[in-house]
């Protein structure tokens, strides 16, 4: 697949296009009309990385088409990426090109920005760091007013903090979230706070407790936490769960219990399969959960999962896949059906969708 290319005059009618594919998947399983969430159709994207591409002194942003991978494009502008990534980019490739120290050997970089304007770029060598490099960089960071971490072989270097602080308004909080560097953060934050806003409304009024899977840095958690007595979250990276715990205490919620757990070791403890050393400061036997959350990786659920699904009157999923989706929504067809539907397009002008279905269960199945 080659590049993308970038024209907002064909945002609306591609995502037509794509709003139309998901309608057709879907229709088998009787799926409501979708609710539609669009992008803004440019400065969308809080996260962009580039190799960079060395010519004599020369030094440019370069990405690579697929088709053509030994062929670098140099990318002058990229105006997809989020405001404060777009203002640094020419900035910082100007100091990189400048300094040997800075450039020699520098092999990627990758930008993380959130809504509220803060900005981290790390730099990615082939070769050891060292205190010169330091020096450099520290000049580089306070002149470009963002946080900086080289990287190579077996070495990071943190100058300051290797995690920035997100902050927006949902229903009428202000949330927080500490996002850290290499771990996973939604990259299309407008399009984040508009998942955030249907999760909620489908989750409202449910009550009982919710069971999360899939959880990250707690981005749903914090949102939909206060809407259930209490929540049990669970999430395999230690980086992300890092986060979440800081997130929660962030936000004052108190009523989550979270551990460190792939789907299918939750779905074995659920199960009464399997007992976990992690899990002995939960009370399994005392949640009355009402509800499952689920934002798997683009594989989706796996069969233990599934099976764990099940057992629920009501799924709330997220899928940035609608292929697994619909492979899931097919094993669990028997016992639920789709209550709700939304699109949400976290990457224009790509083919990619994210999607979220309310699955409930079934009059009279158990
Ligand atoms: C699509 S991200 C969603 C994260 C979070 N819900 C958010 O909105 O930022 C999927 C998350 O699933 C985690 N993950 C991947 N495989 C997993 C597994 N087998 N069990 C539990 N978590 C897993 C990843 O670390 C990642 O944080």
């Amino acid at each position: 697949m080659p590049l993308p290319a970038i024209d907002p005059a064909e945002y609306a009618s591609q995502l037509a296009d794509k709003v139309t594919q998901f309608k057709h998947a879907f229709a088998p399983f009787a799926v409501p009309e979708p609710t539609v969430f669009p992008s803004a159709p440019l400065h969308y994207r809080l996260r962009a990385e580039f190799r960079m591409w060395h010519d004599g002194e020369r030094v440019d942003y370069a990405m690579f088409d697929p088709a053509e991978p030994k062929q670098p494009i140099a990318i002058e502008q990229f105006d997809i990426a989020a405001e404060p990534i777009c203002a640094a980019m020419p900035r910082l490739r100007e100091r990189l090109q400048a300094s040997e120290t800075l450039k020699r050997r520098l092999f990627q970089v990758e930008f993380l920005a959130t809504l509220r304007g803060e900005l981290m770029i790390s730099l990615i060598y082939h070769r050891p760091l060292d205190e010169s490099w330091e020096g450099a960089a520290r000049e580089l960071a306070a002149e470009l007013g963002v946080q900086l971490i080289g990287r190579s072989r077996k070495q990071k270097i943190v100058l300051d903090r290797d995690w920035v602080l997100e902050q927006f308004g949902l229903d009428g909080r202000q949330l927080r979230y500490k996002q850290i560097e290499g771990s996973f953060t939604q990259p299309n934050g407008g399009v984040n706070r508009q998942m955030l806003g249907w999760a909620c409304e489908q989750a409202r009024g449910a009550g009982g407790d919710l069971l999360e899977l899939y959880c990250g840095n707690g981005n749903f958690t914090v949102a939909l936490a206060p809407l259930f007595d209490r929540v049990l979250a669970t999430e395999v990276s230690k980086t992300s769960v890092e986060a979440a715990h800081y997130n929660l205490a962030a936000n004052d919620i108190g009523n989550v219990a979270m551990v460190r757990m792939s789907s299918d070791e939750i779905s074995a403890a659920l199960a009464r399969t399997r007992e976990f050393r992690r899990m002995k400061d939960v009370d399994l036997d005392s949640y009355r959960f009402s509800t499952l959350f689920v934002d798997p990786p683009r594989s989706g659920l796996d069969a233990p999962t599934i099976e764990l699904a099940r057992g629920f009157d009501r799924i709330l999923y997220i899928s940035c896949n609608p292929h697994t989706l619909q492979e899931n929504v097919a094993a669990l067809q028997g016992t639920h059906g789709i209550a709700a539907a939304a699109v949400f397009d976290q990457f224009p002008y790509t083919r990619h969708l994210e999607c979220g279905l309310l699955l409930t269960r079934r009059a009279g199945v158990r």
